[in-house]
């Protein structure tokens, strides 16, 4: 089977799961806590590219306003044409929203660059490797950015291993409601 296939196959199972397995509010509550912790220790991190929930996705909606209130910048991504990378607009509480590709939505604020990226997914292994929706929209948009990147999922969302291309931007960390994964220690760390 080709990579192609196996993404294929593995983002059709992902979506299914995603779709049928209920949340617990307490699950909502740890893996804010968690996205909000990873972000605080991102100290020098101002701006902050969040994402506008779509269906079975974890709703950061309750996140934004704790960012928001934290005096940090929130953007969120305009789904720009196929083949581009994402361009992050600013939101503020209550900005209209605007209805933009794939269903996905907007705010109309200016652009802005972001500092850390949260990146939805539909699937994550242990290396950090993730699965998309399959635009390839946040592996150009880490590719010209080259900021921390962190990736948050329910923890039934892992699997052995992600098929990985060349182009596929590995993660600088995991938050799930149970834990936060990050890298592994490489020989030569100094600590
Ligand atoms: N909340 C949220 N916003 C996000 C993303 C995301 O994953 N979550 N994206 C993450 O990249 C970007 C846009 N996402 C995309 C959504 C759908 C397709 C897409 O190709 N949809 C096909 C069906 C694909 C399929 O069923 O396999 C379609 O609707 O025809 C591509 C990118 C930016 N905004
Ligand atoms: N840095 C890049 N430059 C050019 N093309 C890219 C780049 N990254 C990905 N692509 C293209 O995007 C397509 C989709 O990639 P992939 O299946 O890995 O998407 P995904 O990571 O699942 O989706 P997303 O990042 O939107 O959530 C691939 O066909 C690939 O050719």
């Amino acid at each position: 089977m080709t990579i192609d296939q196996s993404k294929r196959d593995l983002r059709r199972d992902q979506k299914a799961l995603r779709l049928s397995r209920p949340v617990s509010a307490e699950d909502v509550r740890r893996l804010t806590r968690g996205i909000f912790e990873a972000v605080a220790n991102a100290t020098d991190a101002v701006c902050i590219a969040c994402v506008w929930p779509l269906p079975g996705e974890p709703d950061l909606r309750p996140l934004l306003y704790n960012l928001h209130e934290a005096g940090r910048r929130v953007v969120l991504p305009e789904t720009t044409p196929r083949g581009q990378a994402l361009a992050f607009r600013r939101w503020t509480p209550g900005c209209p929203m605007v209805p933009g590709r794939f269903d996905t939505a907007h705010p109309d604020g200016p652009i802005d660059t972001p500092d850390v990226v949260l990146v939805p997914l539909l699937a994550f292994d242990r290396s950090l490797n993730r699965l998309g929706y399959g635009g390839g929209y946040y592996d150009r948009t880490l590719a010209v950015l080259d900021c921390p990147a962190i990736g948050f999922a329910w923890s039934w969302q892992e699997v052995k291993t992600v098929p990985v291309d060349a182009f596929d931007m590995p993660l600088s960390a995991i938050v799930t409601e149970r834990e936060t994964i990050t890298p592994p220690k490489q020989k030569g760390d100094l600590w």
